[in-house]
C-alpha cells in the first residue's frame, strides 16, 4: 500500500491528461489487440515528460526500457505489450499520445529482479532508466518541471550482476568472437568476461573447434559483427549452446584499441606480464570492454588478467562428445545426472564455478595436472586439516560477486560484510595451511593458494569488522548498517533522532490527559508524516475552542480524525533531520569503505580466485576420500590403463536406489598394458566390445572416456589404479539421437560426427564410439563401421574402444594387430538372461535381444515367433556363409584400404612387362606388346 501512494504522490503524468493510477487498475482497460500500439514517435506537441521519455527511448530502441516512476519502473507503448505478455502483468493505458491511448504496465521496485530475470530469461534486453534527482529538486525548478531521468545500466544476459539474477554455482559469461579479415579458413579469437567476478578468459580457436569450444565455455551472450553472425552456421553454433546474440558494429573489434583498453583496466604500461596476445584476441578483448562499458555506462568491474585458453591448454572434447559424456550437464538439460553433480562437493558458490570451470577444460599439459593432483592427494591424506578448511570455508560468502556489485555501484551493506567475512575465512584458511600444513611441506599448489590467502589486507577487514554491524539489511539507502562506537557523528545524530522519538512517546501521554481522549495515539505514516488521530465520536472536543487553537485538523477518515500540533511538527523536523544526518554519514560511511575494497580490488580478486581454489581442491579431496577413487599416474606416454575401473554416475545412482554394487571392470588400451595384465588383450589400442542389449556396453564406454576426464582435471578417478597418457582430444559417440531442427536425420547425424573424428583424432587422442553405423541398411551401416575401424587402426592409431551389435566385425581382430575383442559377460539361466556386467576377452556369440525384449515386457506371443522367426534366419544365413566360405570370402576384406596391407603379389600386366626384353623386340614385336599390354589393361587376357 505505502508503495501505490509514493507512487501517486511522485510520479508526474507523463501527458498533460489527468493522472491514473494505472497499475492498479484491473486489466479491463487493455490496449486493443486490433489496433498496434501507437509506436513512440516524436512529436512537436509533446508534453515534457513525454519528451524525456521518447528521447531515452530513441537511444535505447532494442531494449525495453524501464522508466522509474516513484516506486515503480514503467513501460510504455510497445515495450508495455511485450512485458505484459511475458511477464503476465496487466496491460493498462495512460494518457494519449498522438490521439491514440499510451498503452503501460508497471513493476514495483521491490520486485524488479524478479520481473527482470524474467524478461532476460525470455531474451529481452532491458534498458533502466532511473530518477537522478529528488522530485523535489525538479519540483523547485517550477510546478511542472520534470525529474532528471537516464538509463544508468542496459541488463542483458552476459551482463548481470544481481545474486538473485545469477545461478550461484555458474559462471556468467559473456564472449566476443572475431575472425580476422573475415576469411572462413582463419583461426577464431574468443574472449570472455564474467562481469559478475571480474574473470577474463581468451584464445584461438579453429573453425571446426568452434562449437566444441562455446560449448566448453558455455556463454549467455555471445556479440560478434554483423557480418560474422550473418554466417548462418557459425550462427547455429551460437545458438545451440543456448546464448544469445547481439551484432554489435565490426568497428569495435580494433585490435589497437582492444590493447589500450586492457592495459588500461588492468593499470599496466605492458601486457607481456601477462602473457603475449594475438591481434584477432585484442580485438576480441577490446570488444568485449568496449561493449561492457556501454552497456554498463561506463563502469567497469576490476577485471582479472586474463586466462589463457586454446587449444594447447587443454583436452578438447567437441560439443558433440560433452553432450553425450554429460559432463556438467545431463542430456535432459539438467545438473542432475551429470558427471559435475556426482563429484561436486563443494561448499562455497565460488568453489562450485572453479570446479565446473575445471571440468569443462580438462588440462593438457602433464606439469599442471600432476601439481594439481598432488594439492588433491595431500589433503586427501590430512583428513583434519581438510575437514577444518571445508568448515570454514563454509560461512565464507560470494566475494568476487559482492567486490563487482561495489565496483559498479550497485553494492549493497551485505557485500561490504560480504568482503569482510570473505577476508576473515582467508586468514583463518592461510593460519590452516601454515599451521598444521607447514609441517608436511606444502605442494606447490597448495603453497601458492596460501600465500595468495595470506595476502589478504587485514586492515580493510579490521576497517570493515568495526564499520558494519554483524547482520547488515539488503539496502543501504534506510541506512542501520554502520556499527554504533564506529563514528562519533553518526552517534550523536542517532541519539538526537532517539531523543525525539522519545519524546513523540511523551507527547502522546500529554495529549490523552489534555483532551481526555483515552484512545488517542500519535501515529506515522508515508504522506502525513506523524499525526494525532482520535476516532469520528471523540473528535468533537479537538474540532472545538480551546483544543482547536492547539489541534489542527488534517484529515477525515471513515472512523477516525487526524490532527497535528505545532509542538509535534517541531519535533518531526527534529527527528527528521537528525535522520537525514545519520543517513548521509551511513551512506558517506559506505561510499569510504566500497572506495576502500575498489582500491584493493586486484589484490581481494585473487584472494577469492584462491578461497574458490581451495573449496574445490578439498572438495575433489574429499570425493576421493569418500567415494573411494585412486591417484591416477598421469603422463606424456599413449598408455590408457584403468584397474577396476567403475563409472562415477552410475556407480553413485546404483548406491543411492540400493541397487546392488557397481562392477567394476578394466580397461588397458596401447602400448603400455600395465603389470597384471590379459595378455590376450593388452597392448591393443581398439577394443571392439560386443554384448546383448543392456549388459553395461554404453557404461563401460563411458566410464573410461569420464575417468580420462577426471584425471586430466586433476582429479583422483573412480578405480583402483589408472595410468594415462594425456589425450589431446577426446571423443565421443554414444547413442546419437536426432537432430531435426537442422534437418538431420539419426544416420545424418552419426556420419557428420564420425567424419569429425576421423578428420581430427590423433594418435594422442581417445575415441569412444557406440554402435556406428546403425542407423541404415545393414550391409551399409557394417561396411562403414568396418571401414571406420580401419582407418583409426591404420591411419590414426588412435585408441579406441568401439561398440558394435555387428558380430561381423569381431572377425577384425584376427587381421589388425591392434584390435582386441572383448564382450560383456552374461549367463544364460532357464532361458533367462542374467547380466554380469563384466567385461571378458573374446566375442558374443549372439545378441540374446530377443531375451532382451521379452525382459522389457513384449507380449508373449510377439517374443514366441520372434523366435522362429529367428532360428529361421540364422539357419538361411549359415547355409549362406557355407555357399560363400564365410564372412572372409566377403568383398569386405578384398577392398584396397590404406595403412601397411600385406603386400599383394604382381599383377598380369606387371609380369608382362617384366618379361619384355627390349634388345630383342623386332618393331613388330614391339607393336604386339603393345597392344597385348592394352588388353591387358582393359581386362582382357
Ligand atoms: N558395471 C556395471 N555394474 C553394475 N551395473 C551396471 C554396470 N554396467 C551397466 N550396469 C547397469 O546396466 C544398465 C544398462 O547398461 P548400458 O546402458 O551400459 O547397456 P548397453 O549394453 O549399452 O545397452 P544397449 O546396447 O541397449 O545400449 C545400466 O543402466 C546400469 O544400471
Amino acid at each position: 500500500m505505502a508503495g501505490k501512494q509514493t507512487r501517486r504522490k511522485l510520479v508526474e503524468p507523463l501527458e498533460d491528461a489527468p493522472e491514473v493510477a494505472a497499475a492498479e487498475k484491473p486489466c479491463a482497460e487493455a490496449a486493443s489487440s486490433a489496433e498496434p500500439p501507437p509506436a513512440p514517435s516524436p512529436a512537436a506537441d509533446a508534453t515534457p515528460s513525454m519528451a524525456q521519455f521518447l528521447e531515452i527511448k530513441a537511444a535505447n530502441p532494442d531494449c525495453l526500457l524501464w522508466y522509474r516512476m516513484g516506486d515503480f519502473y514503467e513501460l510504455f507503448f510497445e515495450d508495455a505489450v511485450a512485458a505484459s505478455a511475458t511477464l503476465g502483468i496487466v496491460l493498462t493505458k495512460r494518457g494519449k499520445h498522438l490521439g491514440q491511448d499510451i498503452p503501460m504496465c508497471g513493476v514495483p521496485i521491490h520486485r524488479a529482479d524478479e520481473y527482470l530475470h524474467r524478461l532476460i530469461k525470455a531474451g529481452h534486453r532491458v534498458a533502466v532508466a532511473e530518477q537522478l534527482e529528488d522530485p523535489a529538486e525538479a519540483r523547485k525548478r517550477g510546478a511542472k518541471a520534470v525529474v532528471k531521468r537516464d538509463v544508468v545500466r542496459v541488463v542483458t544476459p552476459g551482463t548481470l550482476t544481481e545474486d538473485t539474477l545469477l545461478d550461484a554455482k555458474a559462471r556468467n559469461y559473456l564472449t566476443a568472437l572475431f575472425r580476422a579479415g573475415g576469411q572462413a579458413e582463419a583461426p577464431l579469437a574468443l574472449a570472455s568476461i564474467d562481469i559478475s567476478t571480474g574473470e577474463v578468459e581468451v584464445g584461438e580457436v579453429t573453425g571446426a573447434d568452434l562449437s566444441g569450444e562455446l560449448a566448453r565455455l558455455a556463454p549467455s551472450e555471445v556479440i560478434a559483427s554483423d557480418m560474422m553472425l550473418a554466417d548462418a552456421e557459425l550462427r547455429g553454433c551460437v545458438t545451440r549452446v543456448g546464448a544469445s546474440t547481439t551484432p554489435v558494429p565490426g568497428a569495435y573489434f580494433d585490435s589497437l584499441a582492444g590493447e589500450a583498453a586492457l592495459k588500461k583496466q588492468l593499470k599496466v604500461a605492458e601486457l607481456g606480464g601477462f602473457g603475449s596476445f594475438t591481434r584477432p584476441e585484442l580485438a576480441a578483448l577490446g570488444a568485449l570492454i568496449k561493449y561492457v562499458e556501454l552497456t554498463q555506462l561506463g563502469r567497469m568491474p576490476a577485471i582479472r588478467p586474463p586466462k589463457r585458453s586454446g587449444s594447447n591448454a587443454i583436452l578438447l572434447i567437441d560439443a558433440a562428445s560433452r553432450a553425450s559424456l554429460e559432463l556438467v550437464r545431463s542430456v535432459a538439460g539438467d545438473k542432475q545426472g551429470s558427471l559435475l553433480a556426482a563429484i561436486d562437493r563443494t561448499v562455497t558458490g565460488a568453489g562450485a564455478r572453479e570446479l565446473a570451470a575445471r571440468l569443462s577444460s580438462p588440462l593438457r599439459d602433464v606439469g599442471r595436472i600432476n601439481e594439481r593432483l598432488d594439492a588433491v592427494g595431500f589433503l586427501v591424506d590430512q583428513e583434519n586439516l581438510r575437514s577444518d578448511l571445508r568448515a570454514s570455508l563454509k560461512s565464507a560468502p560470494d566475494i568476487a560477486r559482492a567486490i563487482s556489485r561495489l565496483g559498479f555501484g550497485r553494492g549493497s551493506p551485505r557485500d561490504l560484510a560480504a568482503v569482510r567475512e570473505g577476508l576473515s575465512t582467508a586468514e583463518r584458511g592461510a593460519a590452516l595451511l601454515a599451521g598444521e600444513g607447514a609441517g608436511m611441506g606444502l605442494p606447490l599448489e597448495l603453497g601458492r593458494i596460501a600465500g595468495e590467502l595470506a595476502s589478504a589486507s587485514g586492515k580493510l577487514r579490521a576497517d570493515l569488522a568495526a564499520a558494519i554491524v554483524d547482520d547488515p539489511p539488503h539496502l543501504k539507502r534506510d541506512g542501520g548498517f554502520v556499527r554504533e562506537g564506529y563514528r562519533s557523528e553518526l552517534d550523536e545524530a542517532r541519539r538526537l533522532k532517539e531523543d525525539g522519538r522519545g519524546f513523540m512517546a511523551g507527547l502522546e501521554a500529554k495529549y490523552v490527559e489534555r483532551t481526555g481522549v483515552k484512545s488517542l495515539k500519535v501515529r506515522h505514516n508515508n504522506i502525513l508524516g506523524f499525526y494525532i488521530e482520535v476516532t469520528q465520536v471523540n473528535a468533537k472536543p479537538l474540532l472545538e475552542p480551546p483544543l482547536a487553537d492547539e489541534f489542527r485538523h488534517r484529515q477525515t477518515m471513515a472512523n477516525a480524525v487526524r490532527f497535528s500540533t505545532a509542538e509535534l511538527i517541531d519535533i518531526e523536523g527534529r527527528i527528521a533531520s537528525a535522520t537525514e544526518r545519520a543517513l548521509s554519514l551511513e551512506q558517506e560511511i559506505f561510499a569510504e569503505l566500497a572506495s576502500a575494497i575498489e582500491r584493493e580490488a586486484g589484490a581481494l580478486g585473487r584472494v577469492a580466485a584462491a578461497l574458490a581454489d581451495l573449496d574445490a581442491t578439498a572438495s575433489l579431496a574429499e570425493l576421493a576420500r569418500v567415494e573411494g577413487y585412486a591417484r591416477p599416474m598421469v603422463d606424456d606416454s599413449q598408455a590408457f590403463d584403468i584397474r577396476g575401473g567403475r563409472h562415477p554416475v552410475v556407480e553413485q545412482a546404483l548406491k543411492a536406489a540400493r541397487a546392488g554394487a557397481f562392477i567394476e571392470n578394466d580397461c588397458a588400451l596401447g602400448a603400455a598394458g600395465g603389470a597384471g595384465s590379459d595378455d590376450e588383450i593388452a597392448d591393443n589400442r581398439i577394443w571392439l566390445v560386443t554384448g546383448p542389449n543392456m549388459a553395461g556396453k554404453s557404461t563401460f564406454l563411458r566410464q573410461n572416456a569420464l575417468i580420462a576426464v577426471l584425471a586430466q582435471v586433476g582429479s583422483y578417478v573412480p578405480a583402483r589404479a589408472a595410468t594415462i597418457g594425456a589425450l589431446d582430444r577426446l571423443f565421443s559417440r554414444v547413442g546419437a539421437s536426432d537432430d531435426l531442427a537442422r534437418g538431420r536425420s539419426t544416420f545424418m547425424v552419426e556420419m557428420v560426427e564420425t567424419a569429425a573424428i576421423l578428420n581430427q583424432a590423433s594418435d594422442r587422442s581417445l575415441i569412444i564410439l557406440d554402435e556406428i553405423g546403425r542407423g541404415t541398411a545393414t550391409f551399409d551401416g557394417l561396411s562403414i563401421a568396418w571401414a571406420t575401424v580401419e582407418f583409426l587402426h591404420d591411419v590414426l592409431k588412435a585408441r579406441a574402444l568401439f561398440a558394435t551389435h555387428y558380430h561381423e566385425l569381431t572377425a577384425l581382430a584376427r587381421r589388425l594387430g591392434g584390435v582386441a575383442n572383448v564382450t560383456m559377460d552374461v549367463r544364460e539361466w532357464q532361458d533367462e538372461i542374467v547380466f554380469l556386467h563384466k567385461v571378458k576377452t573374446g566375442a558374443a556369440d549372439r545378441s540374446y535381444g530377443i531375451q532382451v525384449a521379452k525382459l522389457a515386457g513384449l507380449p508373449a506371443e510377439v517374443v514366441g515367433r520372434a523366435r522362429e522367426v529367428l532360428a529361421l534366419l540364422e539357419k538361411t544365413e549359415s547355409r549362406k556363409n557355407a555357399r560363400n566360405g564365410g564372412l572372409d570370402e566377403l568383398p569386405l576384406f578384398a577392398v584396397s584400404r590404406p595403412g601397411p596391407a600385406e603386400p599383394a603379389g604382381p599383377s598380369p600386366i606387371e609380369n608382362a612387362v617384366d618379361e619384355l626384353k627390349p634388345d630383342e623386340l623386332t618393331p613388330r614385336a614391339a607393336l604386339d606388346a603393345i597392344y597385348r599390354l592394352k588388353a591387358l589393361r582393359q581386362g582382357g587376357a
